[in-house]
């Protein structure tokens, strides 16, 4: 069954590490074709949801199904269909940028003249063609991130995974990222990515999930979710600000942390 209208939907997604539960019955729904947003505080379960999405990590029970297909039963069908740069993202730190990519492009059985035609494309978007002979253990952050992005983007996958993806980017290299993938998604592909950063989701999204504590406690339309707030306002509200660390009382209680009286 592929004529989902829906590029990912789980169904009571659920992991635990030890006694912590992670994710605790998740119905995570992306509508086709959208640009959409997950966003949660820190330790909310967005990793660990989007690592069982992508086939990285086994859930504990629940199901997850990418453009109507079993993640865990089609992997190798999904694995085709999708893009991932994941969080701590690790990639081979001896072949430079270029032979990165034309390595990927192997491996997803792509024809090597279509892969180097691809990846030089991909190298001028993400403004690395200067790089592109460099090992990538020597890249910075930012690059890391670009040349990761464009490995995932190689295949042309229908959905695209993003975990953090600005992070680390310089603000031309981001308004070239957000270019790039606004024009995907235009194209009918979906990218679903987790942010910490609501001006940016806000910029960018057309939907957005909102965890916490393992669980969606907002989803929709952005526009259904903001509810005329700012998005930072509503996150705050459904989060429960001064909850999860995110003290409301400004730091009160670190008297000792400033200049010191002479
Ligand atoms: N491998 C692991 N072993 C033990 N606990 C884990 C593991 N991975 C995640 N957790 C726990 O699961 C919970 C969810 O973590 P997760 O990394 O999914 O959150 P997150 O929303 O991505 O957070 P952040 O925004 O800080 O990246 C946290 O309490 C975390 O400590």
């Amino acid at each position: 069954m592929t004529d989902s209208a829906e590029a990912v939907r789980t169904h009571q997604l659920f992991k635990r590490f030890g006694q912590q539960v992670a994710v605790g019955g998740v119905d995570l729904i992306v509508p086709r074709g959208s640009f959409a947003g997950l966003v949660g505080p820190n330790g909310a379960g967005k990793t660990t949801t989007l690592s069982m999405v992508t086939g990285l990590l086994r859930p504990d029970g629940g199901t997850i199904h990418i453009d109507g297909l079993d993640v865990w039963r089609d992997p190798v069908q999904v694995k085709a269909r999708i893009g991932v740069l994941p969080e701590g993202l690790r990639l081979f730190e001896r072949l430079s940028g270029r032979e990165l990519l034309s390595y990927n492009g192997q491996l997803r059985g792509i024809p090597k003249a279509e892969v180097e035609h691809r990846a030089e494309e991909l190298l001028r978007v993400m403004d690395l063609t200067e790089s592109a002979d460099k090992l990538v253990v020597d890249y910075s952050t930012g690059m890391r991130k670009k040349i990761g992005l464009a490995a995932a983007l190689l295949h042309n996958p229908r959905v695209l995974f993003l975990d953090e993806p600005f992070e680390g980017v310089d603000p031309v290299s981001a308004n070239t990222l957000t270019e790039v993938l606004r024009r995907y998604t235009h194209s009918g592909a979906t990218v679903v990515f987790s942010s910490h950063v609501m001006d940016l989701v806000e910029r960018l999204c057309d939907w957005v999930s909102v965890m916490s504590r393992g669980q969606i406690v907002a989803q929709g339309p952005l526009d259904q979710v903001r509810a005329g707030r700012s998005l930072n306002e509503a996150f705050l509200g459904l989060v429960g600000a001064g909850e999860h660390g995110h003290g409301t009382d400004g730091g009160e209680g670190l008297s000792w942390l400033g200049a010191t009286s002479a």
